[in-house]
């Protein structure tokens, strides 16, 4: 199952940088893993935004849910996900 989700990130200001660090660090090694497995499909700066529009392939809401939640930065996010299903224009086989 493919989903659309957006992710806009807003981290105390009060928080230590190297605090911050540190969870940046852990999203980009959580993020490239999921990426190298080819459950996040696409990541994407929102141009202008601390934000970004990914693509995921999930066996469920269950192991979507799962995913998201176990970001580092999940407490400093606010997320929307919208469901997809193939285009009947699509011209992409892997697009399901
Ligand atoms: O910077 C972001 O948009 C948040 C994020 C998600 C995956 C990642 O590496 O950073």
């Amino acid at each position: 199952m493919l989903f659309h989700v957006k992710m806009v990130v807003n981290l105390p200001q009060d928080m230590p940088s190297e605090v911050a660090d540190d969870i940046k660090t852990r999203e980009r090694e959580y993020a490239q893993a999921l990426q190298q497995r080819g459950t996040w499909r696409h990541l994407w700066r929102i141009a202008g935004s601390y934000a970004n529009v990914s693509i995921f392939d999930v066996e469920d809401n269950a192991e979507l849910h799962e995913i998201l939640s176990g970001l580092p930065l999940f407490p400093y996010m606010a997320i929307s996900v919208t469901p997809l299903c193939r285009h009947p224009s699509s011209i992409r086989d892997d697009d399901r």
